[in-house]
């Protein structure tokens, strides 16, 4: 059953009602490791923070509430979550997982298999039928992502996360809602079982913590989470876990302020001709599905531009964007996925999922927007991508139009 919220997600967000003694308004920070135990036979609900701490059930009951679960978990990162899930699984067990995934998720999916641990095998999601053929009753788990991080796929979610449980009940499906955040996307309502988010991006926005959250509705699936985060101490710490609740507060009108910022810039490169992938633009394939799934587009957005020399000279001479890996922070970001967040899948795999290696990643911040497209204005003449007309317009040299 779905957890009720009582008042809307920018309320919720905020409202603190944490029940200290002192009424404090911040929630306080238990930064201990040990809790004393009033006798041998009472042993009092917390005794050792690897197992559970007081300041990480503050953000646990939070993030539940937000993500509208029954159930949530704070872990040492994105990674972490996805480690915590796949120990879930038993050796040899067959798992499918879409063909565009966060560089770092297809790594450990990768060794996974190698080491003959899992049987796993990518397929496009972009592709509902076919995904869907891939189902079988032997189909453990399902990973996905959307939209995909850096291609910007969106994938029929409800649609898969249907068929998955009619071909096996048993089945987990696991959906990793790093781009969109609860602001955008409220994946337990679509069907998925278990979801993580990086909480390093949108839910912390400061770029100051490494952090992930797992939620789901599943009182089993939750224990058998909480079993391995307690056998492992992957749970976050107690600062960490009060920073994130910090960060939480402002996520809505942060990330509402990115994606303002997002669509203005997608627009922008767009109508200069360069192939630009965002679910806000109606030229992304799977818009109509994107908007029955999701709140908005979010605020990451990637392009490109022909070349890859190209790429370089952009990404190196914008002076606003930071050439940084991650997203989701307050300040903007530009990257090339091939050289770094994606640098672990190699070359030959990144051709066969034609992952375009003049790919250029934009995460959009909160500055104002005329200077962030100035910043991107000036890098585009340096590079040589856009010149100027005799009217001062700016126009593509190499234009790359939609092939979507
Ligand atoms: C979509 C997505 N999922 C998961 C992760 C992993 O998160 P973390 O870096 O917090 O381990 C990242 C980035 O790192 C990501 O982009
Ligand atoms: N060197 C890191 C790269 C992290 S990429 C972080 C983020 N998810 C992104 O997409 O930018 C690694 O190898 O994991």
């Amino acid at each position: 059953m779905a957890p009720k919220k009582i008042y809307n997600l920018e309320t919720e967000l905020v409202l603190n009602k944490n029940g200290d003694q002192h009424n404090a308004s911040v929630p306080p920070l238990y930064q201990s490791a040990t809790f004393k135990q009033d006798s041998l036979s009472n042993m009092g609900e917390y005794d050792y923070t690897r197992s559970g701490n007081p300041t990480r059930t503050q953000l646990q009951n939070h993030i539940a509430k937000i993500m509208m679960a029954n159930h949530a978990f704070a872990v040492t990162s994105g990674m972490g979550c996805l480690d915590v899930i796949t120990r879930l699984l038993a050796p040899g067990d067959e798992v499918l997982a879409g063909d565009d995934l966060y560089g770092g998720t297809n790594r450990l999916l990768t060794y996974l298999n190698q080491k003959g641990d899992l049987k796993v095998q990518h397929w496009d999601t972009t592709n509902t039928e076919s995904f869907l053929s891939k189902i079988t009753p032997n189909t453990k788990m399902i990973f996905l992502e959307s939209p995909t991080n850096p291609l910007i796929k969106v994938c029929d979610v409800r649609t898969i996360a249907t068929h998955a449980h009619k071909v096996n009940p048993d089945c987990v499906v696991v959906f990793d809602n790093t781009m969109m955040s609860p602001i955008f996307m409220t994946p337990l309502d679509l069907g998925v079982d278990i979801q993580y988010e990086s909480a390093t991006k949108y839910l912390n926005g400061h770029h100051d913590i490494m952090a992930g959250v797992i939620a789901t509705r599943d009182a089993k699936l939750a224990e058998r989470v909480y079993f391995v985060i307690n056998s492992t101490g992957c749970g976050l710490t107690p600062f960490d876990c009060w920073l994130l609740m910090r960060g939480l507060r402002t996520l809505a009108v942060r990330i509402e302020r990115q994606q303002q910022n997002a669509l203005r810039i997608a627009e922008f490169l767009s109508n200069l001709g360069f192939r630009v992938r965002y679910p806000g633009l109606k030229s992304h394939p799977q818009y109509a599905l994107h908007q029955s799934l999701c709140r908005g587009p979010g605020a990451v957005l990637s392009f490109e531009t022909g070349s890859i020399k190209t790429s370089e000279r952009i990404v190196e001479g914008t002076d606003i964007f930071g050439i940084a890996v991650s997203f989701g922070c307050v300040n903007s970001l530009i990257s090339m996925p091939c050289r770094m967040s994606h640098a672990s899948i190699d070359e030959k795999t990144r051709k066969e999922r034609d992952f375009p290696e003049d790919l250029i990643r934009l995460c959009i911040g909160i500055e104002n927007c005329d200077d962030l497209i100035d910043d991107l204005t000036k890098a585009l003449l340096k590079s040589g991508a856009v010149k100027l007309n005799e009217r001062d317009e700016l126009f593509n040299v190499v234009s790359v139009q939609p092939k979507l």
